[in-house]
């Protein structure tokens, strides 16, 4: 998908939600355990009632790895009825890879061709030559980890290498790599103050924000700071909206949630044009 098509589809929702597609088995509803495929029903039943209100959907593959074989068949199966049923709609594999370049090609070729996601996560710590593999991929997107929204985050990224913070190092470098028009950025929500500074070196780009809901970051000051000129933004929540009831009603009341944030959205983009 191209950045075009995402901000016309954000422009036409009025919304720049993701929902985090992160099932736990534990987590959903008990019948839904009786499926063929549990992890797939309970997907298609939450996208299919929470995508009038979502331009994203992001599963996190650690969720489907950790089933093994059955796992990833549930990933394979989802993003296959995404793209068939909502084409309009963008993917990100949150994988969070990079690796030496010969292996970061096949990661690229993994998950942008044999599974069809639009982008990827991508870790920027291995550098240059682990990410220029992700990028070469046209209409593809790498979403380079800037500013994680976990308080390990001030271990090493807050730190200054130098003169200069370690996430606004990735920022400025990652910026003359090849084809990094097709990069995008992890940024969280819990660390909403430094949306300023961050749009300072990359106004365009687009973020993908995580944090709000389950951990606590505010939609509203992430907008404060954070929205650009062509919006700039996917602000996610995975458990916040996919777990909001144990219930029969699990889909409805996830369908609820989403509505709300859309809502919001939609109050923030009209104060704003
Ligand atoms: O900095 C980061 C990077 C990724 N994540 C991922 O986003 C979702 C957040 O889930 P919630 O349930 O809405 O908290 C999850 O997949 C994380 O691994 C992040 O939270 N922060």
């Amino acid at each position: 998908m191209t950045t075009e098509n995402l901000i016309s589809e954000i422009r036409k929702k009025k919304s720049f939600l993701c929902v985090g597609l992160d099932v736990d088995l534990e987590k959903i509803p008990e019948f839904l355990l009786k499926e063929e495929d549990p992890i797939f029903s309970f997907n298609k039943a939450i996208i299919d009632a929470t995508h009038q209100f979502t331009v994203a959907y992001k599963p996190n593959t650690a969720f489907y790895e950790a089933y093994g074989l059955k796992g990833w068949k549930s990933l394979e199966k989802t993003i296959k009825y995404l793209n068939e049923n909502y084409p309009e709609i963008f993917t990100i594999a949150d994988a969070k890879r990079g690796d030496i370049g010969n292996t970061s090609s096949r990661y690229a070729k993994a998950f942008f061709e044999d599974l069809g996601f639009d982008s990827i996560t991508v870790a920027p710590y291995m550098g240059k030559d682990s990410v220029e593999p992700f990028l070469a991929f046209k209409n593809k997107h790498t979403i380079l980890l800037a500013l994680t929204s976990n308080e390990g985050a001030f271990d090493f990224q807050t730190k200054k290498i130098g003169e200069e913070e370690l996430y606004k190092q990735v920022l400025k470098t990652s910026k003359e790599w090849h084809n990094s028009e097709n990069l995008m950025y992890v940024v969280g929500a819990t660390k909403a103050e430094y949306f300023a500074d961050i749009r300072k070196i990359i106004p365009n780009s687009f973020l993908l924000v995580p944090g709000v809901g389950a951990q606590g970051g505010s939609l509203r000051e992430v907008c404060k700071y954070g929205l650009a000129e062509n919006i700039g933004l996917l602000v996610n929540s995975s458990r916040g909206i996919i777990y909001a009831s144990k219930n029969t009603d699990f889909a409805k009341a996830a369908a609820k949630e989403a509505k709300n944030m859309q809502l919001e959205m939609k109050s923030i983009l009209n104060g704003i044009s």
